[in-house]
């Protein structure tokens, strides 16, 4: 069984646009616990575009023993303002995973994962901090990522798969090679004592063909074409359910 772990930046972002607290993040969260999932995500950024530390603390408190927190973010990027950095966050909060994504500042999304080649000497002490906070610990990494036994030995526990140029091919037709770099990927990952995360661009679309492609493919987070899709699927009953009221 694969956990759906639905990512709630985008609810944040729209708040933001407006200030306020519309809509509302925990009514959010607690929707999407109802219907079954598994985990939420969040990926707080020094910019505090999207979901923002404060956020993090009432999610954190809201979903306790009931899903997977998973918290996203570098885990290099300084404290700003009213950002305290990912790794005090999950001292505050503790998370049930942390996923380390390589993101540099201004970044509009996550296109990138780390090289456990080159960055594991960096992140091999951040690993072990997280490790000590309870948190399970998931790098985010591309399709040709390699180093997955050096990795293991440094207390990650899980890889999460870029998928968003698999999301790309997809949409253009013929994604069948991306597909196979990413089951190689995994199966290497999978062998190396490493389960398998997932996420960037999967949507109701391309999810299916994935899963069947990545056996044992542990979660997947989901966020921007999610909410999207939520706008579409839910925007005929709420424009009957203001036709009611005017009627
Ligand atoms: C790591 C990753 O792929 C996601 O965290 C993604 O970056 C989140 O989406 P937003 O760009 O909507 O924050
Ligand atoms: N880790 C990926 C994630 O949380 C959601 O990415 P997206 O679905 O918003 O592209």
């Amino acid at each position: 069984m694969t956990v759906l772990s639905v990512n709630l930046n985008k609810i944040a972002v729209l708040r933001n646009s407006r200030g306020g607290n519309e809509p509302d993040i925990a009514t959010a969260a607690n929707t999407c616990i109802d219907a079954g999932c598994g985990g939420l995500t969040v990926h707080p950024r020094p910019d505090m575009r999207h979901v923002r530390p404060d956020d993090v603390r009432v999610l954190a408190g809201l979903l306790r023993g009931r899903v997977e927190y998973n918290i996203e973010g570098n885990p290099f990027a300084p404290a700003r303002g009213e950002y305290p950095g990912l790794l005090e966050l999950a001292k505050e909060v503790r998370p049930t995973q942390v996923t380390l994504v390589p993101d540099s500042d201004g970044q509009i999304t996550s296109d990138h994962g780390f090289d456990l080649t080159t960055d594991l000497p960096k992140l091999s002490p951040i690993v072990a901090a997280f490790r000590e906070l309870g948190c399970r610990v998931s790098v985010f990494v591309g399709a040709d990522a390699k180093g997955f036994a050096e990795a293991a030995a440094a207390g990650i526990q899980r890889i999460e798969l870029y998928t968003g140029p698999y999301a790309e091919a997809f949409a253009r037709g013929d994604a069948r090679i991306e597909l196979a770099a990413f089951a190689d990927t995994a199966q290497r990952a999978q062998q190396a004592g490493l389960a398998v995360n997932a996420g960037h661009d999967l949507s109701q679309a391309n999810l299916g063909t994935f899963k069947s492609a990545i056996p044992g493919l542990a979660e997947v987070s989901i966020g921007h074409a999610l909410i999207g899709e939520a706008l579409y699927q839910g925007l005929s009953n709420t424009v009957r359910a203001y036709l009611d009221i005017l009627s």
